[in-house]
């Protein structure tokens, strides 16, 4: 999970930003990295079905390999989500101010666009199932 924490870019505080034509302050998010969409794309192969592990409610999941080798969980918000630039940084600072060793590490976010992306720390499929059952 460290892996890839000394190569963040952090957000500096007290900055305000450009996203998707809307001015939004971003004073509030801390240890969140912008992602270009770009690298996203890169880390995915292109978001290629290969690379898709799940959908939920946000939208699809991707698995992805950053250019420093760390594995992550790419969820892109689908289209059809009602979900503003707004709302979704908001979720961003909630999930980012939380840290917690059962809770999954959001690393960072792309808005660019149109595209609105969450960038999570991958778990292994047996990830729940090691902390439920305990490590063997
Ligand atoms: N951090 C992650 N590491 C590995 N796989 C993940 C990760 N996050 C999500 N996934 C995969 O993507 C699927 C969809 O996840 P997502 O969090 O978008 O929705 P959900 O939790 O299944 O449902 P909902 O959107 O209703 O909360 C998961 O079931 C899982 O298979």
């Amino acid at each position: 999970m460290t892996c890839c924490s000394h190569l963040f870019r952090k957000i500096r505080s007290s900055s305000a930003t450009r996203f998707a034509g809307t001015d939004i302050d971003i004073s509030e998010l801390h240890n969140v990295k912008i992602y270009t969409y770009k690298e996203l794309r890169i880390a995915t192969t292109g978001f290629s079905l290969a690379n898709k592990i799940g959908q939920g409610g946000f939208g699809s999941v991707y698995k992805g390999k950053l250019r420093d080798g760390c594995l992550v969980a790419i969820k892109v918000l689908s289209a059809e989500s009602k979900q503003g630039v707004q709302e979704f940084l908001t979720e961003i600072k909630v999930i980012s101010s939380i840290e917690h060793e059962n809770l999954v590490k959001l690393y960072g976010c792309c808005v660019e666009n149109n595209h609105r992306i969450l960038v999570y720390g991958y778990l292994e499929n047996n990830s729940l199932a090691q902390t439920l059952l305990g490590k063997s």
